[in-house]
């Protein structure tokens, strides 16, 4: 048996004698497992997210990116492994970090019968702010999501577009220094996603760290520092966007790892058509 000891990954790391300490990773993940029934959909995925970068997760449908995501922020029990941000174990401390963490989930489900502005206002008076504080930021998002005109509508009355953004404004308003966001540019509009996008690569100028899901390859090459793609549940390939996609775009990057293209040949009935 190995004599070596291994170190306890529920602690920061311990700089070697003479340098100074290393920054906590922003997030940690060690060895997370979770199964549905006989459906194993977290595998063992192991990720380290530095803090300051700008994160993009990437896979094909069911690849497992929800479900890590979901166990990164506290949403979903992992079966095995440990999360921990910027140094703290997120279960075994999730009141501390969670005040630490902005999340966009996918599939929000938000309290819809309150108006966009009263809902950014909730999330920051949940967090703790003071009202004078939260009636400021609250203002600022509305602006910076460009939802000012429609502060006062019903959040049921919201586009799909519309809820991204004021759900995305939910998970800024207490300033978190880790944001976790799941696909946040599915079904917005262009213009809005620019500005999302400049606020996210400002707040990571900041010093925040921002890891984000999405299948647009093109934007995760232009907007991310570092990439990890994901299928059946492990890693693939993780590190800086230059490393990862070795001189390749990252899409193509991505179907080299990830295969699976199918060129449609099965469906030889779509091209008579009847009509
Ligand atoms: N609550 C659940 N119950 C049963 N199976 C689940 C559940 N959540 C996820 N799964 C399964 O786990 C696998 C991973 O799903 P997950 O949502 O994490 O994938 P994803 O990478 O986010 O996919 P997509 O890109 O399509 O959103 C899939 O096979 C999915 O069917």
């Amino acid at each position: 048996m190995s004599s070596e000891t291994r170190p306890d990954p529920s602690l920061p790391p311990v700089a070697p004698p003479g340098e100074p300490p290393a920054p906590a990773p922003a997030l940690a993940l060690h060895g997370l497992w979770r199964r549905f029934g006989n459906k194993v959909a977290v595998a063992g995925v192991d990720l380290t997210i530095p803090a300051g970068s700008f994160y993009g997760l990437v896979g094909p449908n069911g690849a497992g990116k929800t479900t890590t995501l979901s166990m990164a922020t506290g949403l979903l029990r992992p079966d095995h492994g440990t999360v921990l941000v910027h140094g703290v174990d997120l279960w075994a401390h999730p009141e501390q970090v969670k005040r630490s963490l902005g999340v966009l989930p996918d599939g929000v489900r938000l309290f819809d019968r309150l108006t966009g502005a009263q809902l950014i206002t909730y999330a920051g008076l949940l967090q703790g702010l003071d009202r004078p504080t939260v009636a400021a930021r609250t203002a600022d998002l509305l602006a910076a999501m460009d939802l000012a005109g429609d502060k006062d509508t019903l959040v049921v009355d919201y586009s799909a577009g519309m809820t991204k953004k004021v759900a995305l404004a939910c998970a800024l308003v207490h300033a978190p220094r880790l944001l976790v966001l799941d696909e946040p540019f599915e079904a917005v509009d262009p213009v809005s996603a620019a500005n999302i996008r400049d606020i996210l690569a400002r707040y990571v100028a900041g010093g925040g760290t921002v890891v984000v899901s999405s299948h647009v390859m093109d934007l995760v090459q232009r907007m991310c520092d570092h990439v990890a793609v994901i299928a059946g549940g492990h890693v693939l390939a993780a590190g800086t966007v230059d490393e990862v996609r070795a001189g390749r775009s990252l899409e193509e990057r991505f179907v080299e790892l990830v295969g699976g293209r199918v060129g449609g040949e099965g469906l030889a009935w779509l091209g008579t058509s009847s009509g």
